[in-house]
């Protein structure tokens, strides 16, 4: 299992494991792993430390301990830039100046003018970061920036919240990792919102704590593994009618194409029948998919099928009708696009949400989240496992909070980052083909959390795979995704 523990929940491990072992046992171990990644990223002789005044900074100064030591074979020319605080170092940092002193590596107080470091390990700050990097140490991480080369972070890129990948801020910075050795275990602000752009490749090192005596931790890492009991070869002896109906309910004038993607979506991920119920019918037939039955959304009775409500469905009369009507029946839902933001509009609507005993999916983009949590949308992505659990438990439903590490919440307040996906994404429909992904998954008897964790993460492998195939990610049409995600589910289901 991929856990995700907060900076509470690793101060925690970290204070239990440390009153169990010698005293730096921690820091040496976080400095030898972090020695090991640091060789391997070398890219010439030149090493600049930077060593910030707390434990991030004694863990760094481990590693320039290492790497310039006498019993080496690496033939490393280490700089230690080394910024003291005010207050006295911890005793373990302490020792790690005294080892780092003492061996080649030599020390500055300022940063050495040239570029041409074989490799930059960033030991500034980690969790204890309190607030926004200012003065010099802004203008140093911004100029470590600009030289573009290789860098190791230590435990969190310095000037990112562990907690929510948010640079801390307002207008802050935060060094750009090429990677990032995280320590004790993985945390979510390194998998979603700016995290992910923050912290390249993340590796976890444990540090000799065995991860089954760690508690229980808060959230998890998206994988197959949270929904893999669904996953089975289909039964020789199945009909259509084995795999259930989607309906998707939208398409105002103009918007014709959102629910037909999500059809597609639902379509190609293995939904026995799939409809487009429109507010404004203009077609009746899809000529490019056919397999979708077109129908009047005023006239259309979907029974127990799963309804898709939401894509390009407009804010009229019609559309608020159809919301009512589905939010009264017991079919299981997928709400998104317009149905969220007429949702947002309409306390009563929420009310009857909340009521519902029948399974619902929410999957708003940050502004939907923030409509309907009435707050803006800075403040959903300031703390995105925040709000998606908050509107999870408002509103008594499984939410997507959609965006890079997109994170799925449910009334329990479980949270999951979704790790798969790109910024290929980025482009208009994608989001529609996610709705109509989660409407199969429901459609074929997926419960609610795991249909929502499964389209997630084929959605976001879907364009994986295109990016790896040179599909994007720039100029990746949400009309390749379903394609995609059906190679993607088939992999996982066989
Ligand atoms: N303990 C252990 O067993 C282990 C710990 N480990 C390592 O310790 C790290 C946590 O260490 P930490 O708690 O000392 O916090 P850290 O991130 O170094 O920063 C705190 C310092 O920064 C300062 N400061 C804060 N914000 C600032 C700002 N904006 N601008 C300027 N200064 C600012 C703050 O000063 P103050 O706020 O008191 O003024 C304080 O001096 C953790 O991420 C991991 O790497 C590993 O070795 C594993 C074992
Ligand atoms: N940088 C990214 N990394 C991963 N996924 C992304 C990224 N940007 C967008 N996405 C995903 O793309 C989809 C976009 O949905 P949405 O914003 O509703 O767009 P639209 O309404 O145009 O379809 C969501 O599933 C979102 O999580
Ligand atoms: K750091």
């Amino acid at each position: 299992m991929k856990s995700l523990y907060n900076v509470a929940e690793i101060r925690s491990i970290e204070h239990t494991m440390a009153a169990a072992l010698p005293a730096g046992t921690l820091m040496q171990r976080a400095g030898e792993a972090a020695t090991s990644a640091a060789r391997e990223m070398l890219a010439g002789r030149k090493v600049l430390v930077l060593a910030g005044p707390g434990n991030n900074g004694g863990d760094a100064l481990e590693v320039a301990a290492t790497l310039a030591g006498a019993n080496t074979d690496l033939d490393a020319d280490v700089t230690v830039l080394h910024l003291p605080g005010a207050v006295a170092p911890s005793p373990e940092t302490a020792q790690a100046l005294a080892r780092a002193r003492a061996s080649k590596a030599h020390f500055v107080d300022t940063l050495p003018l040239g570029r041409d470091w074989g490799l930059i390990v960033d030991g500034l700050f980690g969790i204890g970061l309190a607030r926004p990097l200012a003065g010099d140490m802004r203008a140093l991480v911004e100029t470590i920036n600009a030289l573009g080369r290789p860098v190791l972070a230590l435990d969190v890129p310095s000037g990112l919240d562990a907690d929510t990948g948010a640079v801390i801020g307002p207008d802050g910075v935060a060094i750009h990792a090429t990677r990032t050795i995280t320590f004790i275990a993985d945390k979510p602000g390194l998998h979603t919102y700016e995290g992910r752009d923050y912290a390249g490749q993340v590796q976890v090192a444990p540090l000799g704590i065995d991860p089954g005596q760690r508690p229980p931790a808060g959230a998890r890492l998206n994988e197959p593994a949270l929904f893999a009991r669904h996953l089975a070869p289909r039964r020789h002896n199945s009909h259509k009618g084995s795999f259930g109906d989607v309906a998707v309910v939208g398409g105002a004038k103009g918007m014709a194409g959102a629910p037909l993607l999500a059809a597609r979506g639902a379509l190609f991920c293995g939904a026995g029948r799939v409809f487009v119920a429109a507010i404004d019918p203009v077609a009746a037939v899809d000529f490019a998919q056919p397999e979708i039955m077109m129908r009047d959304a005023q006239e259309f009775d979907s029974g127990d099928g799963t309804l898709v409500i939401g894509p390009g469905m407009g804010d009229s009369v019609t559309a608020m009708r159809v919301l009512f009507k589905a939010l009264e029946g017991t079919a299981p839902l997928v709400l998104d696009a317009d149905a969220l933001n007429l949702l947002a509009a309409s306390p009563d609507l929420q009310g009857r949400l909340a009521q519902r005993a029948a399974p619902a999916i929410l999957t708003p983009h940050p502004l939907e989240a923030a409509r309907l949590l009435g707050v803006t949308s800075g403040v959903v992505q300031g703390d995105r496992l925040a709000a998606a659990r908050e509107l999870a438990s408002r509103l008594n439903a499984v939410v997507v909070l959609k965006g890079s590490g997109s994170v799925i919440a449910n009334a329990t307040g479980a949270a999951v980052i979704n790790p798969t996906g790109n910024a290929g994404l980025a482009t208009a429909g994608s989001g529609d083909v996610l709705a109509g992904i989660c409407g199969s998954l429901l459609a074929q008897g997926w419960q609610a959390w795991e249909a929502a964790l499964g389209a997630v993460w084929v959605h976001g492998a879907a364009a994986d795979r295109l990016v790896a195939q040179g599909s994007g990610p720039i100029g990746l049409t949400a009309g390749e995704l379903p394609v995609a995600a059906r190679a993607v589910f088939n992999a996982l289901a066989r």
